[in-house]
């Protein structure tokens, strides 16, 4: 479960004050498949690396499952971060360097919990997985966008995360490529993962389980027209 108390965001710089989250309290059950939907500028990312500890919340308690990650210092929630939150991105950010398959590899060597002896065959399960498994020996650059993306939530899942978060998975991919992506985050939440999207999407409705919008830092009630850009 995740959940949140009173998460407040202030961003300070020389000139100005910013509160990008004004006392945010929220819960979400274990495999939910939830979308954080907002207009540019509302929070979104924000809110999304409260719950990856990516960024500490100025105000408020952030809960992970067992762990109250805003009690964390940097190292005990990079250790966190690592065996618990899955992250997908827009642009993929597959090391254009190595295969697919290394880009699993790697990910499982950073955290270190899926025993050396299991990555290899673990790596090909979760592409056969997400429909790529072919594409395993493949760099980066030659596969689709849709395929990439496949690879990127494959390596989300690495190290088995209870949480996945996704910031704008479909952004970049043609509609029929999207529901794909959605129908994979779909499954993962009926075998027990958390996934958390955040989208500008306006068709929201069929696709998730629930929509919290956000508008200027607070949780709102759509009019769906005022909210989204
Ligand atoms: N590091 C920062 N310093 C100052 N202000 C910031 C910082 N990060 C975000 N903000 C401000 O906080 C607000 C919310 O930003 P955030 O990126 O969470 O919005 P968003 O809903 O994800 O937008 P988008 O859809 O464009 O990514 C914006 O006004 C942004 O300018």
């Amino acid at each position: 479960m995740i959940y949140l108390e009173g998460v407040t965001k202030t961003f300070h710089s020389s000139e100005r004050s910013y509160t990008a989250l004004k006392t945010i309290s929220l819960t979400i059950q274990s495999a939910e498949y939830l979308a954080i939907v907002g207009k540019s500028g509302s929070g979104k990312s924000t809110l999304l690396n409260m719950i990856a500890g990516i960024d500490h919340p100025t105000e408020g308690i952030i809960r992970i499952n067992d762990t109250q990650i805003n009690e964390l210092d940097e190292d005990q929630l990079a250790r966190w971060r690592g065996k618990n939150i899955g992250i997908v991105f827009q642009f993929f950010q597959l090391i254009p360097t190595l295969t697919i398959c290394e880009n699993l590899l790697l990910a499982m060597e950073f955290v270190n919990v899926i025993p050396r002896s299991q990555r290899e065959t673990r790596a090909i399960t979760l592409l056969t997985q997400v429909g790529i498994a072919d594409q395993a020996d493949k760099m980066p650059a030659s596969l689709s966008g849709g395929q990439q993306q496949r690879a990127a939530i494959a390596r989300a899942l690495a190290n088995d995360p209870p949480v996945i978060l996704a910031d704008e998975p479909t952004g970049n991919l043609d509609s029929k490529t999207a529901s794909s992506v959605h129908q994979i985050f779909r499954e993962l939440a009926e075998n027990g993962k958390t996934v958390l999207v955040v989208t500008h999407e306006k068709d929201t409705s069929l696709k998730y389980q629930r929509t919290i919008w956000l508008a200027d830092g607070e949780i709102v009630t759509p009019p769906v027209n005022e909210i989204i850009a």
